[in-house]
This record gives C-alpha cells, structure tokens and sequence, in this order.
C-alpha cells in the first residue's frame, strides 16, 4: 500500500511584482513521509529560501504565489485563515533559518521565549521547566542561559535554543534553512549533532536545505537538486555519483570534492 504522504508540495511557482523576468520558484512539486529527512540543496540564488518562505507561507512583496498548494496531513495551507496558520505553525510546521537571531525576540530572556513555546503544548507550569531543562540538556545549552537575552548568545547558541523549543513542540514537520551557515566546522558539528538528537526525538519529517551537499548527505538519505527555481534532480545519497545524474548535482559533487 503507497503510504499518504505527511506534506506534499504541488506546482508551487513564484514570481516577482512588477516584472515579466520567469518565475524564481518554478512549479516545484514534491512530498515528505511522516520522519522523512529530504535534503534541498543548489547553488546560492537558486530559490530555496524562497521555497521555505513560500512553504511557511511569509513571502513578502514583491514576491508573490502564482500557483501552487501546500498540504500538510490533507490540508492545504494556503486555504487556512490567520489563526489556523498560527496554529499549524509551531507543532505542524516549525522552521529553523538561517540568521536564528530574528526568530528570537530580542526584549524577551530565553526562558521566557521558551515558556511561550510552551503554552501552545498542554502542561502546567512545574512541568514545563522541567521539560525545557531536559531539552536544553539534551541540546547540550547550559540551564543559565535560560536567564540570558538573544545578544548574549553565540550564533551555534542561538541554533540550539530553536532545536530546544523544536524539542518541546515536536514538530510533525520541521523545516532547516541553512541552520549552520556561518559558523566554524566545530559549531557547525555541535550543531549537526544537536539537530540529530532532536530528529532523532520528534520523529519529525524534515527539509533540510544546504548549499553544502556534505552536511545535507549527513543527516537526508534523499535529495533534491535545484537550479534556477526548478528542480532538476532527485535522488538517494547513495545515488549521487551515479552517471546519469543531472549536470548541476555533478557539478556541486566535483566542486565539492564529495563522493
Ligand atoms: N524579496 C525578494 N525580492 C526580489 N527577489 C528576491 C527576494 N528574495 C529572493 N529573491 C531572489 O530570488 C532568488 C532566489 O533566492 P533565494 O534566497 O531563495 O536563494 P537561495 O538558494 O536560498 O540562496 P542562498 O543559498 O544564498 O541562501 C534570487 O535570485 C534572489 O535574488
């Protein structure tokens, strides 16, 4: 039996205010399975940050959906007022970006971030801090944190404490944009660690996008290649030396030295 898929991309196609130029996101269709790990990789500019956007459904002007559905368990996104939105983002679709800062409000402590987070799953407050102490020791972030501002964490920090809150939501579906960009190779690996204990835990389905083909093979037995908006290949990690594979993936394995 062909098991329904959790999520399922279908025709998504963006395109920009104001110009005639082909769209930026070009009728991308695909589909994860509940605990999934999908990698979307591509070269910088390619449009998968805007894919992630127009997944989470934030696309600002003058970007805009010209077509396309997003269906989560059966319902397209798309369709849902603000307040179901609200609501499927965070234990539906959570998402993890690349600059954490900006998911974090910069006026509120950590601990009072992750005590919102909380309230969207239902517990009392006693077993509330216990849960958000053993996320953050499963992230591996010290318990003082808790008291600290956004400013007063490292970037890799900062990644672990949206990998503590995806902890406590449990995500059906979580969404990772480029989570290590800009931090060194041994942040980079505590963070790639951290996020593997979380999917591990959650049993989330997840769309990891990289333009760093190494990390995505790490954490997704499947991958797609995107070039210029579209997709243009698709395959296991296993599959990616093989031949008759796209010329753009054989070119990101050649310029990244990865077999
Ligand atoms: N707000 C915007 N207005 C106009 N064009 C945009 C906007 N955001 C992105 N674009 C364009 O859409 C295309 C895809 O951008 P996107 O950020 O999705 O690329 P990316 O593959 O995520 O790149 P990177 O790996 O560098 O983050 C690019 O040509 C970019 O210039």
């Amino acid at each position: 039996m062909v098991k329904t898929p959790l999520f399922k991309l279908e025709h998504l196609t963006i395109c920009q205010q104001g110009t005639d130029r082909k769209p930026i996101i070009d009728d991308v269709s695909f589909s994860l399975a509940q605990g999934q790990h999908l990698g979307l990789i591509g070269r910088s500019g390619c449009g998968k940050s805007v894919t992630s956007h127009a997944i989470m459904d934030i696309l600002r002007p003058p970007l805009f959906r010209k077509q396309g559905r997003a269906i989560l368990q059966g319902q397209d996104i798309y369709t849902l007022s603000g307040t179901e939105k609200r609501r499927v983002r965070g234990q539906g679709i959570f998402c993890i970006f690349q600059s954490p800062g900006s998911a974090l409000h910069p006026a509120l402590t950590i601990k009072q971030q992750m005590m919102e987070i909380s309230t969207v799953i239902d517990q009392d407050q006693a077993a509330t801090s216990d849960v958000i102490e053993y996320a953050f020791d499963r992230m591996q972030l010290p318990i003082r944190c808790l008291e600290q501002y956004p400013h007063h964490l490292s970037g890799g920090m900062k990644q672990r404490v949206l990998m503590a809150m995806a902890l406590l939501l449990k995500p059906r579906f979580l969404i990772a944009d480029e989570p290590t960009t800009g931090l060194d190779v041994l942040t980079e690996r505590d963070v790639l660690d951290a996020m593997e204990i979380m999917l591990e835990e959650t049993q989330s389905a997840c769309l990891f996008i990289s333009h760093d083909i190494r990390i995505v093979k790490r954490v997704c037995p499947d991958l797609l290649v995107m070039q210029n908006g579209k997709i243009v290949d698709r395959c296991t990690r296993d599959e990616l030396t093989y031949r008759d594979r796209a010329e753009t993936t054989r070119e990101i394995i050649d310029a990244m030295g990865v077999a």
